[in-house]
């Protein structure tokens, strides 16, 4: 088989492969980690990239899967899709936020490279040019919740859960994460959430607007993706990606200026021994669950 022809049939299966993912046909859990951390799928006739987080079963982000995804968003950005879905292969989590086995004693500079990793995420996606929507495939908890805030819009399926758990675990909320949620939800709602470390079902969520619609499944959630990214179809690009980061810039710049202090903070938050004894007691319940 000569290179060209390898190339293209390796596309075809990378994409087949894909859309079983998307599809939530899983299987074989341990063939699905053996694949890349994050998928990849552009639609031809839309310009409209999918990327979706490979991690099932709880798509939780571990440092490789967060340098994957920086990649991916900076491939978005130079291909010049027209706009982006993130999702998840997982057939009912989006995402339940950093591995909290990266954060049961850690490595500190294991610890220090996952959040510059997971900050670095959050800018690209929260500054990014093109359109971004969140097709929330199921549950988004912690880190999760936080990167489905910074798309434009969130779309979630129903029965799930989400929210910024993080004091419920002994961190506090970083300032930027505040002024984020403020920028979607009121104020009010907001600091009680974020004091509580509050999660939310997808009702519960869409009455507050933490999420803008809810769909049927995750077929229905693709495609009202698709209707929202194509309302932006005949805008021009440049003035719109300027005008969102005009809305955004005070979060971006809290994430970009503090980026060193947030590293340090957070680093601080997780050794606390009750951090450690909350991460651990976690882990132990849903062992015990079973
Ligand atoms: C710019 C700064 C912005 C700041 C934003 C904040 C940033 C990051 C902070 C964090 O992300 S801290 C981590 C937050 N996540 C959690 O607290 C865990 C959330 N998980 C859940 O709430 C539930 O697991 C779920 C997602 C609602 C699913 O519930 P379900 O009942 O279906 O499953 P469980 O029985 O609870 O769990 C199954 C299995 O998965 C393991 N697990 C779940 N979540 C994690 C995780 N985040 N890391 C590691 N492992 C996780 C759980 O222990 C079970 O494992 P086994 O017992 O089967 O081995």
């Amino acid at each position: 088989m000569n290179s060209t022809c390898l190339q293209k049939t390796t596309r075809i299966l990378n994409k087949n492969v894909f859309k079983c993912f998307l599809n939530s046909h899983i299987r074989n859990q341990s063939s699905a980690t053996n694949q890349s951390l994050i998928l990849t799928d552009v639609n031809d006739k839309t310009g409209f990239a999918t990327v979706a987080f490979n991690r099932p079963p709880m798509s939780n982000f571990t440092l490789e899967l967060l340098q994957d995804f920086s990649k991916s968003l900076d491939e978005v950005e130079s291909k010049n899709y027209k706009g982006m879905i993130l999702t998840s292969t997982s057939p009912t989590v989006f995402s339940a936020g950093l591995d909290l086995k990266e954060l049961l004693n850690p490595e500190p500079a294991r610890l220090k490279a996952l959040r510059t990793a997971y900050i670095d995420c959050c800018i690209k996606l929260y500054s990014s040019m093109y359109p971004t929507v969140a097709a929330i495939n199921g549950h988004a908890i912690g880190g999760g919740c936080f990167i489905a805030m910074a798309c434009e819009y969130r779309i979630m399926l129903p029965n799930s859960k989400i929210g910024l758990n993080e004091t419920q675990l002994g961190i506090a909320i970083p300032e930027v994460a505040v002024h984020a949620t403020r920028n979607i939800i009121s104020s009010r709602d907001a600091e009680m959430a974020l004091t509580l470390g509050s999660v939310f079902t997808t009702d519960e969520a869409l009455k507050i607007g933490l999420i803008d619609e809810v769909a049927e499944n995750k077929e229905d959630a693709l495609a009202k993706s698709e209707k929202f990214l194509s309302l932006f179809k005949k805008i021009p690009k440049r003035a719109r990606g300027i005008t969102k980061q005009f809305f955004r810039k005070k979060v971006i710049d809290l994430m970009t200026n503090n980026r060193e202090k947030d590293v340090e903070a957070f680093v601080s938050y997780v050794m606390n021994p009750a951090s450690q004894k909350s991460f651990q007691a976690f882990l132990d319940e849903a062992k015990n669950k079973k």
